[in-house]
Order: C-alpha cells, then structure tokens, then sequence
C-alpha cells in the first residue's frame, strides 16, 4: 500500500474520482445526551464564525475539515488529512441509524455511542452495541456529562489532557471508577476498550471519551478520534466516483406541499441530478420514476414561509438531499435508492430488489404481525424478536392498516392476534376494525420496551390460562376432624373440621383411607363456616359441615382424616398437589388425566 502522504500528492481529488465525507450517527439510551451533543457539535462549529463553517443538509449537517480543525485545535492538524471533513446525521438514537443501510451493512461509517458517566450503561446501550456489532460498524464511545460529576471544575478544553489531572482527587476518583465501569460494560458485551489516550489501535480498540455536550470539553477530543480513526481505516471505502450513478439511502418518504411524496435521502457514493432516473425501493416493489427536482434547505427559512427549500441542480456524496420525483407515495423509509445512469434500467431494479431481499425476516404460518417505520427498525424489530423466540407470520413497512387486522385476525392463538408496531400510526379505517375484532395492538418506538410490552402481555395470560387450569383440576382436600366436634352421628352427620391441605367444597364426595385404598363414606352436603353457609373453604380453617350417606355414623370418628375427591389413581398427584410445586405443563396434563378418569371411576358417583 503506498504511504499517505505520496498517494495525496500523486492523486489529488479529480473531478471524478474523490474522497467523501464519512457519515457518522449518534446513538445511545434515552436523555445520555445524543441532541445536546449534535447541537453542541453543530453550534461552537457555526459559533467558529465563519461562513461555510458547517453545510446543513436534508437529514445531516456537514463539517468540514477546516471548521473540524478550528474546533479541535492542535489535536487535528489540516495537513494531516486528506478526507473532506465529517457528515453528522441529525437525528439522534439507534432507530435513526438502523434506518441507514446501505448494501451489506450499515450505511453510516462510524457511530458515536453516547453514555451517561453517571448512569453506565442501559438497554439501549446494549441494543445500539447490538447493531454495531451486527453491522461491523467501528465507534467511538463519548462517557458524557463529566460536568456532573461533584468536584468536578470545569475548564475550557480537554478534560484529559491537562485539565484532567488538575481534578480534585475526589472528582478524579470518582470519574476514573464510572470511566472504569464503562470499560468493563463494554469487554463484557465483547469489546476490548480504553480511555482514549491510551488506546493504540483503533480497529482493535473502542475509544472512550471522557466529554461534557453540555460545556464542550472534551469534544475536540471526541473529533480528533474520529477523524483519526477515519482517516487511517476507511480512507479507502471513501475513495467514490462522483460523477458515477449515485447511491443512497431514503432516511423518510415525506409529503411536502407543491411537491407531493418527496424522499429524504442520504447519499453515499457517486451523484444525483435533476432528471436523473433513478430506481427507489418501494412497499410493492421497485419505483422507477424520474428526479423533479432536488431540494436543500433553505438557510434561515421561516417554518412557515412558502420556500423552505432551494433547488440545485446536482448533489454528489457524502449529502443529504430531498428528492421530489412522481410515484413516491410508496416509497419506503430504510430502502435503497439507485440511479440509472451508466447501466440499464433492468440491471439496477435488480440491484434494488436484491438489496431489499438482504433485509431477511424469518416468517412462520403462525405469528404476530409487525410493522415499522423503516427497513432498518423492521430489521431490528425482527432480530430483537427472534432472540425473544416469538415467531412472525408477517412484517411489513407501513402504518397499522386494516388489512394488518384482517391478517392478524386470523391467527389461531390469542398470543397471535397481536400486531406489534414501531414508531408507526395507525391508519383511521384499521382503529375502526381493531375496535371489533380481537386483535390487540401494541405500539411504542423502543424496540425493547415494545419487545416487552408484548412479553408482559403473554406472562398475563399464561398466568389466567394456569388459573383456569388450577380451576378445573380436581384439587383433592384433607381435613381432619376435630376432639369433641361431632355433633351429630347421621342424616346428615355433622362434624366440625379442619381443613389441612386443598380446598374443601361443596357436594362432593367424602372418602376415609382404609387397608390400601379409600372407601366412600358419603357425600358432602353442607359448609357452615362461623355461622354462615359457605361452598368452599380453604386450608388452615375451620368448619362445620354436613355428611349425607346411609352408614356415615358407623364410619367417621373424632380425629379421623377425610379426604374428598379422591381416588386410588390419585393418590400420587396428591402428593405432588401437596407439594404445591406443579409446573403449568404438567399441570395442564393432569387436569386431562383428572378429567379423563372422573368420568370412568365409578368412585364420583352421579
Ligand atoms: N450536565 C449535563 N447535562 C447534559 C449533558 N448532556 C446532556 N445533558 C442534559 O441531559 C438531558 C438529556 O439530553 P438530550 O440531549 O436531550 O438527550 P438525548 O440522548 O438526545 O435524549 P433523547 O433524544 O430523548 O433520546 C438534557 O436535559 C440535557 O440538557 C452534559 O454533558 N452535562
């Protein structure tokens, strides 16, 4: 490979071929500070002063390398680097950047991983690693809100080199332990870390930043480490031809007045221009349609003005753009966008179909519906269900519509008739058809909080359908009777008990263990507890009650243990129902066995 240096002097970015910006996203767990940072990043650029200090785009806000430089001071030197400067998807969070896929992976180039020193690591944390690792995607940790730590005095620059070390101890100590904990967080989760100073391979190593989005130290830090680690591992995948056909990702299908369904774009290699065909990925397939116009934002433009956008001509990468172009009501948030440029028309709807095939969800005949707000969530939402082992029968990109009922509706278990939608409304006509039929809806815009949502839903009916099950089973009771408690001798007999195990009820059958097995002794004709007529009555209380049979009086004694409802067969699962440790499973057999038999013995009388 030639040296950095002689390959800039001997190729310098020609009209065709050069380097793009990489594109970086920001992920993290919820309130750990993604916005405070980009605002931060976007505003002491802008506060830099100059004009061109940052380009915002559709979706993103670019850097140049010149502002980068300016910001981080001595840490990025211009000369150094020959990548144009760094691409920062606006919107914040890991739902944002499943959306960005590009073929095989993860369209974003390096990620930021916001973590909260003080609050460690959280599920999102985890779920944002999750897809890091699952897309090969290298990032960078930023350990923010060092600020809070007590003690802590904040300075202007780097916390970490020099001010760092003029903490207090306490401060010192107590950053150092949370830093700690968010290295050790990360080898768990199968990453080798170190606090950025230290770290000496960046393909091998996660940086850890120590960082304030609230004060600004430490960023100059956070952008040397990303430059750095762009500029010397992915210099090549930057390299792009931006004269070629452009190729990118749809961030969001919007409707925009005047304009219609629009896309917003990111765009990863070569370049897009007015009346460019181009080939979107759609809900029933390939789009192929024709560019109407390309549109930035206009600078300073008042929500409300009429021309939010201006017009260019072309766009080449890295950028975000919105593209106007008939027939894009279907486009879909997370697919594919391609022109047709150089090669046919056919050639490139296989491409984007192909590309939209990668996007594998493994359906089974019975399973719940889901529906996402992009490809990527769909993705996410589909592996995060997979690992939860519940099976889909369907997942689709769209709102909750009345054909999601229909489809849910016929599912044959209860767990089943549930759709499960991220970050996607539903359409008026499909709550109109989910007030009348059984199927419910589940919806959030976190993955695992929805993934939850639905798992609480299922314990609670598994916790009914073991209520049932326990309702139905024959619960053999044994009950003792009481010193001086018979009261009467026969018809009826009436006794005072105890009641030991099980629960005692009404008109049933009374049965005494004699030799080997149990003998009839009547029937169970009437509970009187402290007065009061009862049908059932618990263990550990005691009663009186009512025994009906022709030679009760000969058979029952004080001190005597009955039983009721209990066959000989039974008297093994009475042991296990005394044990009170009866799994559902074997339960919901047993209840079958239980059934089964009470209908042939001739035990249960009538
Ligand atoms: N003290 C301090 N507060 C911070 C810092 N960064 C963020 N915050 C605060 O933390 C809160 C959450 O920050 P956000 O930037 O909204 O967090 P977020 O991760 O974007 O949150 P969501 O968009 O809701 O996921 C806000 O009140 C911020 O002002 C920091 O470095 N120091």
């Amino acid at each position: 490979m030639s040296d950095t240096d002689a390959d800039a002097d001997a190729s310098p970015a020609t009209e065709s071929n050069a380097l793009r910006t990489p594109i970086v996203a920001v992920l993290g767990h919820v309130d750990h500070g993604k916005t405070t940072l980009l605002d931060k990043i976007r505003g002491s650029a802008v506060s830099e002063g100059e004009a061109g200090a940052i380009t915002q785009h559709i979706g993103a806000t670019a850097v140049p390398l010149e502002t980068v430089s300016q910001m981080a001071g001595s840490l990025v030197k211009p000369e150094d680097f020959d990548l144009p400067g760094l691409l920062f998807i606006d919107t914040p969070g890991h739902h944002s950047f499943s959306t960005l896929r590009s073929r095989g992976g993860a369209l974003a180039d390096i990620a930021i991983v916001v973590v909260d020193v003080n609050d460690g690591f959280q599920p999102q944390t985890l779920e944002a690693l999750d897809i890091l690792k699952r897309t090969g995607t290298p990032f960078v940790v930023a350990a923010n809100k060092i600020d809070t730590t007590p003690g802590w005095n904040p300075q202007d620059g780097s916390p970490i080199q020099g001010s760092y070390d003029s903490q207090s101890d306490s401060a010192r100590g107590r950053l150092d332990e949370n830093l700690y904990e968010i290295i050790g967080n990360l080898s768990d989760e199968g990453f080798s870390a170190d606090l950025y100073w230290r770290v000496q391979n960046f393909q091998k190593n996660v940086g850890v930043v120590p960082l304030s989005a609230m004060t600004g130290e430490g960023i100059p830090d956070l952008l040397a480490v990303l430059m750095g680690l762009s500029q010397r591992y992915m210099k090549e995948e930057m390299e792009i031809d931006v004269s070629g056909p452009g190729a990118g990702t749809v961030l969001e299908v919007k409707e925009e007045r005047g304009f219609g369904a629009t896309v917003d774009v990111v765009l990863y290699d070569g370049s897009v221009r007015e009346d460019d065909v181009i080939v979107v990925g759609g809900v029933n397939g390939p789009i192929v349609t024709e560019v109407r116009a390309l549109l930035q934002p206009r600078p300073n433009a008042e929500i409300r003005t009429e021309k939010r956008f201006d017009k260019v001509e072309e766009v080449r990468a890295a950028a975000g753009i919105k593209i106007a172009a008939p027939d894009l009501d279907d486009a879909m948030a997370g697919a594919p966008i391609r022109v047709v440029r150089d090669r046919s028309e056919e050639e490139v709807i296989e491409d984007v179909t192909s590309e939209l095939a990668e996007i594998e969800v493994d359906t089974a005949d019975e399973g719940v519906v889901v529906k996402a707000d992009t490809l990527g969530s769909l993705e996410a939402m589909a592996n995060a269900l997979k690992e939860a082992e519940v099976p889909i029968l369907r997942a689709e990109v769209g709102d909750v519509a009345p054909r999601d009922v229909a489809v849910a509706s016929t599912a044959r278990e209860m767990e089943n008739k549930v759709i499960l939608g991220f970050s996607v409304d539903v359409l008026p006509n499909a709550e109109d058809e989910l007030e009348t039929s059984e199927v419910r809806l589940f919806r959030d815009d976190v993955i695992y909080q929805l993934v939850e949502e639905y798992e609480e839903f299922i314990d609670e009916r598994q916790r009914a359908q073991q209520e049932t099950v326990m309702d139905k089973i024959i619960r053999p009771c044994r009950f003792r009777i009481l010193e001086d408690h018979v009261f009467r001798q026969s018809g009826p007999a009436v006794v005072g008990v105890e009641v030991m195990s099980g629960t005692l009820k009404n008109n049933t059958n009374v049965a005494k263990w004699e030799g080997n097995k149990p003998t009839r002794v009547g029937q169970l004709s009437g509970i009187q507890e402290q007065g009061e007529d009862v049908s059932e009555v618990r263990a550990g209380n005691r009663v009186s009650i009512a025994i009906d049979g022709p030679t009760v009086g000969r058979q029952i004694e004080e001190g005597d243990e009955l039983w009721t409802e209990l066959p000989e067969k039974h008297a093994k699962i009475l042991e296990q129902e005394l044990s009170d440790e009866i799994p559902a499973d074997e339960l919901e057999a047993l209840t079958g066995y239980l059934n089964k038999h009470r209908r042939r013995d001739p035990f249960w009388g009538k």
